[in-house]
């Protein structure tokens, strides 16, 4: 049959006013009205059918995807599931397929090995392509996950971690160093957020590539790491895109010129570096990559794997630190009491600054209990990475979850809940030292490195670095924060928080 015989048998059932309507007219409008059709029913099915629909959470949510899209564009996705969280309870519907959960328990089902099952994939939405598009750790399959864990897990070993004192001190020195320079001849105003970055970029640009980006040397950002805190926000616009029919492809177009040229010299930049570490082979130094170069490439890694890695080596390892220092720093500058206590202990525990070392900072309860706390209240990846369902479907905290959803715990919701937390939104670091009053806190909910076999590889040297870098700091200096910086703790986050100036006034502590 042909297509005008077709639209007149068709015609022939339809009103006068359809039926006389020429056959452009018919056409056009049933291509406008084929997608409204679809995108209702798309809607009624996400609302009344799908397997998730019995979930809580808002209808809008439910039914579209676009109340998240909104929320990861704004930068506002951690602070968006808070409140979906305390509105809706311990799981929530937080897109048509996507569902998080703050029950502690959750950790387990979502994110560690259960006996006989395997471990789940990320969602791969969530996590950025490298700019060589060689897989990193943050997003390879298990297997070649596995060869990059075990291969770099040498570096991050108790062993490795004593031997890497002397590399992270000879920066922490640098640090106080600069900071009582500019502190002459009394007190100044200083960026303590830069400050932080400056020095962890720094250790962990030695500890990856054997050399420093020489931030501290210079007072500013290297080239290198300035450019990663433009692409934050590009990081938001590529999870979207990531969701959508040729993303990808629309990416091009929406990353300004001048961040793809940044991103393309950075690069370059990446692979000079990483040659170079390979040419100075093992140089006896217990930096991450000694372990890896050992090893022919099938069990360590080839050149653009080396490459693909150190961005998540630098980037994972310095941002996250100098980030919870300058929360924990904002903190004990702004609720009371605090900062008496924290220099009662490490002022006290110590008669001399090179005493402080990684073992003696080990024996400082409350400033433990402070770090603890600041990870609470301010975790530096506030989101969290979710992971998919396979199959058929699993059970997550008791409740069965189809195959293709995506599950995770939302680590800024989970932390800041009032079902796990007395007094949740408050900064309290009493409540990891055994104070009666938060006995019913459900402390196992703050997992802010992960759990499982992807969890973070630098918890331990992480909290090495931040326990001794803020008691270098109480014991050198007197710090008060500046009136500009009282409200800094409201910020975006796309994928790690947007941190503006935390300006501290710093003074040398007077010593006889
Ligand atoms: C306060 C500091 C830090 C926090 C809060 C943190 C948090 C995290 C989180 C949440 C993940 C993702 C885990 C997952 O997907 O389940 C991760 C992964 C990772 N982190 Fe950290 N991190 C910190 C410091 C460091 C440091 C100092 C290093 C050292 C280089 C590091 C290296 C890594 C690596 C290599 C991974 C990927 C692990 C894998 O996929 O097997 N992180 N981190």
């Amino acid at each position: 049959m042909s297509l005008s015989s077709s639209l007149g048998s068709i015609r022939s059932m339809l009103p006068a006013a359809i039926a006389n309507a020429s056959p452009a007219v018919i056409l056009a409008a049933g291509f406008t009205l084929a997608p409204l059709c679809s995108f209702l029913i798309y809607v009624i099915y996400n609302l009344y059918f799908h397997p998730l629909a019995s979930f809580p959470g808002p209808r809008l949510n439910a039914s579209t995807p676009f109340p998240l899209y909104r929320a990861i564009l704004c930068g506002n996705l951690p602070m968006y599931t808070e409140r979906l969280h305390a509105r809706y309870g311990e799981a929530v519907r937080i897109a048509p397929g996507e569902v998080t959960f703050i029950n502690p328990d959750a950790w387990k089902d979502v994110y560690a090995i259960r006996p006989g099952k395997a471990q789940k994939p990320k969602d791969q939405r969530h996590v950025s392509v490298g700019p060589n598009h060689i897989p990193s750790i943050l997003r390879t399959d298990d297997q070649t996950h596995a060869r990059y864990r075990r291969s770099l897990s040498h570096g991050f070993s108790e062993s490795s971690l004593q031997k890497q004192e002397v590399i992270v001190k000879g920066y922490i020195d640098m640090l106080i160093q600069r900071l009582q320079e500019l502190c002459k001849p009394g007190s100044t105003v200083v960026d303590m957020t830069n400050w932080y970055n400056y020095t962890t970029f720094d250790i962990i640009g030695d500890l990856a590539f054997g050399e420093s980006f020489g931030c501290l040397e210079n007072s500013k950002y290297h080239f290198w790491v300035s450019v990663i805190f433009s692409h934050f926000r590009t990081a938001a616009w590529a999870n979207i895109m990531r969701r959508v029919p040729f993303g990808q492809y629309l990416m091009k177009w929406i990353v300004p010129t001048k961040v793809q040229a940044e991103k393309t010299a950075q690069n370059k930049m990446t692979h000079e570096k990483v040659r170079a570490r390979i040419n100075s082979g093992d140089n006896g130094r217990p930096d991450f990559l000694s372990n890896v170069l050992k090893q022919p490439a099938e069990k360590g890694m080839s050149e653009d794997e080396l490459v693909s890695n150190s961005y998540v080596l630098i980037i994972a390892g310095s941002e996250t630190t100098a980030t919870l220092l300058s929360g924990v720093t904002y903190y004990i500058l702004t609720v009371p009491g605090v900062m008496d206590k924290l220099k009662a202990e490490i002022r006290g525990a110590f008669a001399a600054e090179a005493e402080i070392t990684w073992s003696a900072v080990n024996q400082l309860p409350y400033t433990l209990a402070v770090l603890n706390e600041g990870l609470r209240m301010y975790p530096p990846v506030p989101f969290g990475f979710p992971r998919m369902v396979e199959g058929l479907g699993d059970f997550v905290c008791g409740r069965w979850i189809p195959g293709g959803t995506s599950i995770g715990v939302p680590i800024l919701a989970a932390n800041r809940s009032d079902t796990n937390f007395h007094k949740s939104k408050e900064f309290i670091p009493e409540r990891f030292m055994g104070d009666p009053e938060f006995e019913s806190d459900k402390r196992n909910a703050v997992q802010p490195f992960s759990v499982g076999p992807r969890n973070c590889l630098g918890r331990n040297l992480a909290y090495a670095e931040m326990r001794l870098i803020l008691a270098r700091m109480i014991w050198n200096f007197d710090m008060e924060i500046a009136p500009d910086s009282w409200n800094w703790i409201n910020q975006k986050a796309y994928v790690v928080w947007e941190k503006p100036a935390l300006n501290v006034r710093l003074a040398p502590v007077a010593r006889v």
